[in-house]
């Protein structure tokens, strides 16, 4: 699987505008997803333990959706879509050799264990899909046992977008660091987690994020053909509060933690 950040040329890999054009361009990837999830009902059945019978297959006590999660893992890394330094796996003892020779990345970030996939999983199935799934102008069924596989099919897409997207956190970080060292390991030997987040926020960065989605939630989430008053494809304020309440602050831990290990490791991926 190809990486988003350009790693062939480490210089513009790190480079501030280019991680940021890349994350404007991952808004567009989660909010298709959501719309493609947001057509169907909530299905929380999916998402509980057992709940769901796995058939014909050595027994399991996944969640449905967290089943459909792991098998799409264990096949996409045998053709190397962890090999990327911005992918992180949900399930890592799903990895499986790959059926593709190793691929060689320039190694931009440094060794850090930093993964948010579980919060980030917990949040998207607690908080996210309850309001994206609420119902927008229409009368609909809490569960539809028909659209199971295609409920969790979308959620995979969502997840792994979301995961991609608060893990560019580390590029975003590492160039942040190069830009202002000083600070940085000043910060980071101090042990000053507080100062490391007012550092590297940018609230008028985060502004402008949650402004373009919207902007993109309702351009997306509407039939350019219906009359205004046609139900949306997705809960626009459900798609914005997603990524105020949960995408920044995953992104900025991401960033915080990232920046807490810089000086332990050595240069890595
Ligand atoms: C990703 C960045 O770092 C922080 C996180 C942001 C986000 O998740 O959208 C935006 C601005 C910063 O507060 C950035 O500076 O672009």
């Amino acid at each position: 699987m190809d990486s988003a950040i350009d790693l062939s040329d480490p210089t513009r890999a790190l480079s501030l505008p280019h991680i940021r054009y890349q994350l404007i361009r991952l808004e567009d990837t989660v909010l298709f997803h959501l719309i493609e999830r947001a057509q169907f009902p909530l299905n929380a059945t999916i998402y509980s333990p057992g709940a769901i019978p796995i058939r014909n297959t050595p027994s399991t006590n996944l969640s449905f959706m967290d089943w459909v999660l792991r098998s799409q893992e264990e096949l996409q890394s045998k053709i190397r879509r962890y090999e990327s330094p911005d992918e992180y796996p949900f399930f890592p003892d799903a990895m499986a050799e790959t059926v593709l020779p190793p691929l060689k990345y320039p190694k931009v970030l440094w060794e850090n264990d930093v993964c948010v996939n579980e919060e980030l999983k917990r949040r998207y199935v607690g908080s996210i899909l309850p309001q994206v799934c609420t119902d927008v102008g229409r009368k609909e069924r809490a569960e539809a046992q028909e659209n199971y596989g295609s409920s969790a099919t979308a959620d995979v897409a969502c997840l792994q977008s979301l995961s991609r997207r608060v893990h560019f956190g580390k590029f975003v970080a590492e160039s942040k660091f190069l830009q202002d060292e000083e600070r940085f390991v000043r910060l980071i030997k101090a042990e000053d987690k507080q100062g490391i987040d007012e550092a590297i926020t940018d609230a008028k960065v985060e502004k402008k994020v949650l402004e373009r989605l919207r902007l993109k939630a309702e351009m997306y989430g509407t039939d350019p053909n219906m009359d205004a008053e046609a139900p949306r494809k997705i809960n626009v304020d459900a798609v914005v509060a997603m990524y105020k309440d949960h995408v920044i602050p995953l992104t900025k831990v991401v960033e915080v933690e990232y920046l807490m290990q810089r000086l332990k490791g050595t240069k890595w991926e």
